[in-house]
């Protein structure tokens, strides 16, 4: 699978690749700074504006109706309010690595990231080249007990098995994966697969929800590749932390 997610490659289309605010990034945690100033995260998100499961060739998205405010965040470190776009998982051929962020160097299995664009722009598509644009929800998924409530989207992997294949999926509240803290690391950053812009504000939980071996199982049945193209697993979609170059990492808790 290596030649088909290649972030070593992306510098030659995409320059930004290795500019100022590229993510992911290595958060230690002895090293980010408690800011009270910090808000609680405010996610109201309303089931029925879930809308379709996608597989995109480099990952499967939870596309979200987000053409009002009905499912929203607000509060944490932003102003104004961002409304929820779509979320999508990254995770790697084996338990010891997939997720994008790692926390002092250590990778998880799997990171589900929970996309919201800025009503200050008029749609998605304006916001996502906008130094403010879009603010990026990061959970991390640990080995652990088998989490019915990520059940109901594996459960509808298996008939977007190939690039470009999507189903029905509605009546989902993303507020039910989350975990029971929402302590927060947040940091300037941007998109960790091409075009790479940076216009992400990054909220990553402290807290990792849980994930069966079974379950990581489900995740790795899913191919990069079109039906009746040679079949490649989609395995290992992760970019590595990047340079943090002297951003700051504040923190919501002490
Ligand atoms: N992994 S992540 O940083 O959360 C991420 C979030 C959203 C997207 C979706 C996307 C965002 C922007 C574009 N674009 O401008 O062509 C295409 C795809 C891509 C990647
Ligand atoms: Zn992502």
């Amino acid at each position: 699978h290596r030649w088909f997610f290649r972030p070593d490659k992306w510098i030659e289309s995409y320059p930004v690749a290795d500019g100022p605010r590229q993510s992911p990034i290595n958060i230690v945690p002895k090293e980010t700074q408690y800011d009270s100033s910090l808000k609680a995260l405010k996610l109201r998100y309303n089931p029925s504006d879930a809308n379709g499961l996608l597989n995109n060739g480099h990952s499967f998205q939870v596309d979200f109706v987000d053409d009002t405010d009905s499912s929203t965040l607000t509060g944490g470190p932003i102003t104004g309010t961002y409304r929820l776009r779509q979320f999508h998982f990254h995770w790697g051929a084996s338990d010891d690595r997939g997720s994008e962020h790692t926390v002092n160097g250590i990778n998880f299995p799997c990171e589900l990231h929970l996309v919201h664009w800025n009503t200050k722009y008029p749609s998605f598509g304006e916001a996502v080249d906008k130094p403010d644009g879009l603010a990026v929800v990061g959970v991390f998924l640990k080995i652990g007990a088998a989490n019915p409530r990520l059940q109901k989207v594996l459960d509808a992997l298996d008939v977007v098995t190939t690039k470009g294949k999507q189903t029905s999926f509605s009546n989902f509240d993303p507020k039910t994966i989350l975990p029971g803290s929402l302590d927060y690391w947040t940091y300037e950053g941007s998109l960790t697969t091409p075009p790479l812009l940076e216009s992400v504000t990054w909220i990553v939980l402290k807290e990792p929800i849980s994930v069966s071996p079974a379950q990581m199982a489900l995740f790795r049945k899913l191919l990069f590749t079109k039906e009746g193209e040679a079949e490649c697993c989609m395995v290992n979609n992760y970019r590595p932390p990047q340079p943090i170059k002297g951003r700051q990492v504040r923190a919501s808790f002490k």
